[in-house]
């Protein structure tokens, strides 16, 4: 299991500091989507060429050009690419061919899919590394956790390895552990931590 802080409204010098303050607990750092928007793959070559041991993935979300926009984000150093569940085929399809190019990975991301045991078997067979269920930001207000979700993938997954995002924390990792992912994804709960190195570390005890 990995953990993978998501860094998405912090400024690229508050997330270099914040993985210097929390290094041996955090595998991935995730360049997270509005970081993505506000600086562009900027915080990719800095935190490749500051942590060369972490792993960098770029929270693209790519919805179309598949290829095209995997192709910028990998020549930038990303190790693992995000597209979305809902695309179509061929734009996952373009985003694989891409990181086979390159010798990296993909991450898709099943925020949104309806029927998620149905396009989790589906884009299984697309050869992607990660599929990784996601409660929405906007939707976490509600109560929803990823826990469930997480559930049917698990069940469906023959290829790829699962992941889990969305208002993942201390309180909720436990339960996410016992059910198995490969990746956990913990933004907020790490970047808005009073001690953001004591927070990943205790994240990272409870992997497996
Ligand atoms: O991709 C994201 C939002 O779309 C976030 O990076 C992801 O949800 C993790 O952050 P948090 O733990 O704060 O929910």
């Amino acid at each position: 299991m990995k953990l993978q802080a998501a860094l998405d409204t912090l400024t690229l010098d508050e997330c270099l500091d914040l993985l210097k303050e929390t290094n041996g607990s955090v595998q991935i750092a995730e360049v997270g989507t509005p970081f993505v928007i506000k600086e562009g793959m900027r915080p990719v070559r800095a935190i490749k060429k500051a942590f060369p041991n972490i792993e960098v993935l770029a929270d693209t979300k790519i919805m179309d050009a598949g290829e095209f926009e995997a192709d910028a984000c990998f020549e930038a150093g990303a190790d693992i690419v995000t597209v979305l569940g809902v695309s179509n085929d061929a734009t996952i399809a373009g985003v694989v061919r891409s990181a086979k190019k390159y010798g990296r990975k993909v991450m898709v991301d099943m925020i949104e899919v309806q029927d998620l045991a149905k396009r989790t078997a589906e884009v299984d067979q697309m050869g992607v590394d990660y599929i990784c269920v996601h409660t929405a930001f906007d939707v976490q207000a509600t109560g929803k956790d990823p826990l469930d979700d997480l559930k049917v993938v698990n069940q469906v997954i023959k290829n790829a390895k699962s992941a889990v995002a969305g208002g993942v924390k201390l309180a909720t990792i436990d339960a996410i552990v016992n059910e198995g992912a490969e990746i956990i994804v913990v933004g907020g709960a790490i970047c808005n931590a009073d001690d953001r190195a004591a927070m990943a570390k205790a994240l990272q005890g409870r992997l497996k």
